[in-house]
């Protein structure tokens, strides 16, 4: 039997819950630092990026993640950031990745709107035809920014509407930024026919995954983790079949968990919830979708049909039509019983 690294090296993956500027490599990252001369507390060395991709705690990860969308200036940078994403994802063996880009920062930076956008959609299709990889949006809110955030995120959204747009959601910090105050920009972006994905339960309790549900009209939930102190709501969850996009050591490098053996996954999947892996921010991490992949095996106590059926479930919270999910679940199932047994 191929050993379960070398068996999830290999297997059809979608990836749901990824994020745009925190996937950049550390060699992009620092080829984007250099240019800025110093001027940027980022460094301009990768091996010096590891250091500084230490974080104190959730608000010092915003922090730095801001300071390297700092370094995207203009729409080429957004090209050669999103074609390289996209490689790394493809490397991962990912067929399909809801990737979320937060126009908001780009745009208040001095990037137009449009020609982000051109950006982002030139090199989506250049990547599928590149790596074979299926790229779509999320456009998500940055939740530090506010309600003038709100509204030019989904300006943006409607006016520009990129083919591969497919939901809408909110990041950035959960303290002190309570989701109900987004229901007005999720009914429009909903009505217009996105999808709604907010994060919630990621560093607040199991009241901010309601107000996201109830609120916001989540279809998914980013993180959702807290949802393990809540059994209402692990119910409600399962018997709705509304999927969490778990992110293991994404929780633990933000200090939003205390060790992966202390992450509530298992709790979650005991609990019937639906839940898809994820790597979240891979190189600021240190992590990539496969250690993600080999680190959920381990909590729950996985052999490769368990691996297989983690990718299976992803692909059914996907956004994607029938027949694509018909296709990459096929993938799946054709290698699985490929793996020589
Ligand atoms: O794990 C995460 N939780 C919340 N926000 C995140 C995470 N990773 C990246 N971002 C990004 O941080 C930005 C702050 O402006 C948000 O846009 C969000 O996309």
């Amino acid at each position: 039997m191929t050993d379960l690294p070398t068996f999830i090296t290999g297997l059809p993956k979608v990836e749901l819950h990824v994020h745009h500027v925190g996937s950049a490599s550390p060699r992009i990252v620092a080829e984007l630092a250099a240019r800025h001369e110093g001027r940027s507390p980022v460094p301009a060395d990768p091996e010096a990026l590891a250091d500084y991709f230490a974080f104190r705690d959730f608000a010092h990860f915003i922090e730095v993640y801001l300071s390297v969308v700092d370094l995207i200036r203009d729409a080429d940078d957004v090209w050669l950031l999103t074609h390289e994403v996209a490689r790394e994802l493809a490397r991962q063996r990912v067929r399909y990745a809801e990737l979320t880009v937060t126009p908001y920062s780009h745009v208040h930076r001095g990037i137009p709107a449009e020609a982000f956008c051109e950006a982002i959609e030139d090199a989506r299709k250049r990547a599928e035809a590149d790596f074979g990889i299926a790229l779509r949006w999320c456009f998500d809110i940055p939740g530090e920014a506010g309600l003038p955030a709100a509204e030019q995120t989904l300006r943006i959204a409607l006016d520009q509407r990129p083919d591969g747009l497919i939901s809408f959601g909110l990041g950035g910090p959960e303290i002190g930024v309570p989701r109900p105050q987004f229901k007005p920009y999720f009914d429009q972006a909903r009505a217009a026919g996105l999808r709604s994905v907010p994060h919630a339960g990621e560093t607040t309790g199991p009241e901010t995954i309601w107000d996201a549900l109830r609120e916001l009209g989540a279809e998914r939930i980013g993180h959702g983790i807290s949802a393990a102190l809540d059994p209402a709501l692990l119910a409600h969850l399962a018997e709705r079949r509304i999927p969490l996009e778990v992110c293991p050591t994404s929780n633990v490098r933000t200090r939003a968990v205390a060790s992966l053996d202390e992450h509530p996954l298992p709790q979650l999947v005991a609990a019937g919830v639906p839940v898809s892996i994820n790597s979240d921010d891979p190189p600021m991490f240190g992590t990539t979708l496969n250690d993600e992949y080999a680190v959920a095996a381990r909590l729950l106590k996985l052999d490769p049909d368990g691996v297989a059926a983690l990718a299976r479930d992803a692909v059914a919270a996907a956004f994607l039509e029938p027949a694509e999910q018909a296709r990459i679940t096929a993938e799946i199932d054709a290698y699985r019983a490929s793996a020589v047994s």
